[in-house]
């Protein structure tokens, strides 16, 4: 756990500061752009394809646009998110802390999952933004100092959520796809054009993946498997593996579990395990 960035444990706001220690700060061409990428979610837990979102838009936005990734944050959704299988912000951001603990260029930053209240999507972007474009002033450029553009890193299902009515604010959507964008990962089982489809006036802020290799891992699925008491390693690192067997994260009575109920009634998806678990399990 030492190499991680953040390890939220007691922390509290208090302690908080910005983990900018894998951020680049300066890019070598005049002519990009700097590219900060932000998945925001619950991770409950951190899966290899919540991970490989990352490289695939990293790919993506090196090919195909004019941006130079420079960072890439997870941002976990706090206690107050009632979600369906949410365990405590404190074992998702040590889970996704772990999962980057290698990694050269993904940061785990705690300051959402740190406040008591929920905090909207549009919220946790000007945060990033204060941090990286405000506080720091962006980053060197053979150019001179450029602002980084902050972008929303989701999958398909996440962007779908925006065309499902009182889901999200209007304003908010407007306000993140004008002012950040968002690179968006097709999902099995979402319409990308669906999806999209009151969406039109963003587009050209809107960067849609596709996925090569077809990997349709959930944080439902790992969780269904626990309580079936089935293998969850090579669908999450090991680390988190470990963690979760060290805490009993997800097993069958759901200890550690926020919302094991799904009774929550919070914000986001409707509560409910449907998405993507797999019918022909033993139990
Ligand atoms: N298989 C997938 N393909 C594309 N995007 C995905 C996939 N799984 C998760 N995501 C994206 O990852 C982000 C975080 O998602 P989240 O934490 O809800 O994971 P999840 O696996 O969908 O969780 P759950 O199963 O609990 O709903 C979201 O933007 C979501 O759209
Ligand atoms: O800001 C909003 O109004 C808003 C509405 C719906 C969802 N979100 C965010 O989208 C993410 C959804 O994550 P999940 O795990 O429910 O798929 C999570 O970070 C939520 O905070 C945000």
């Amino acid at each position: 756990m030492a190499a991680a960035d953040h390890i939220a444990g007691d922390m509290t706001l208090a302690d908080y500061t910005f983990p900018h220690g894998r951020l680049r700060r300066r890019i070598t061409s005049p002519d990009r752009t700097p590219l900060v990428l932000i998945a925001c979610g619950s991770f409950s837990p951190i899966t290899f394809l919540h991970l490989r979102m990352f490289e695939m838009a990293a790919d993506y936005a090196r090919f195909n646009t004019e941006f130079e990734v420079v960072g890439a944050y997870l941002s976990c959704v706090g206690d107050a998110y009632k979600k369906t299988g949410l365990v405590k912000a404190e074992h998702r951001v040590n889970m996704c802390s772990l999962a980057v603990a290698q990694s050269s260029w993904l940061s785990v930053d705690p300051w959402e999952a740190l406040h008591e209240e929920y905090l909207e999507t549009a919220k946790v972007l000007d945060h990033f933004h204060q941090e990286i474009n405000v506080e720091m002033g962006g980053v060197e450029t053979p150019a001179g100092r450029k602002q980084c553009k902050i972008a929303l890193l989701a999958g398909a299902d996440l962007i779908q959520t925006m065309s499902t009515p009182g889901v999200w604010d209007p304003k908010d959507i407007d306000y993140i796809l004008k002012n950040f964008g968002a690179f968006i990962v097709e999902r099995t089982g979402t319409d990308i054009d669906e999806a999209l489809s009151t969406l039109q006036p963003y587009t050209p802020n809107i960067f849609v993946i596709q996925q090569l290799v077809q990997n349709d891992i959930s944080s439902t699925k790992i969780r269904l498997f626990r309580r079936r008491d089935m293998s969850i390693r090579y669908l999450v690192p090991e680390p988190v593996v470990n963690y979760i067997e060290e805490n009993n994260l997800y097993d069958e009575d759901g200890a550690a579990s926020t919302s094991s109920d799904g009774k929550g009634g919070g914000k986001g998806r409707a509560p409910g395990e449907s998405k993507g678990a797999p019918s022909n399990l033993p139990g």
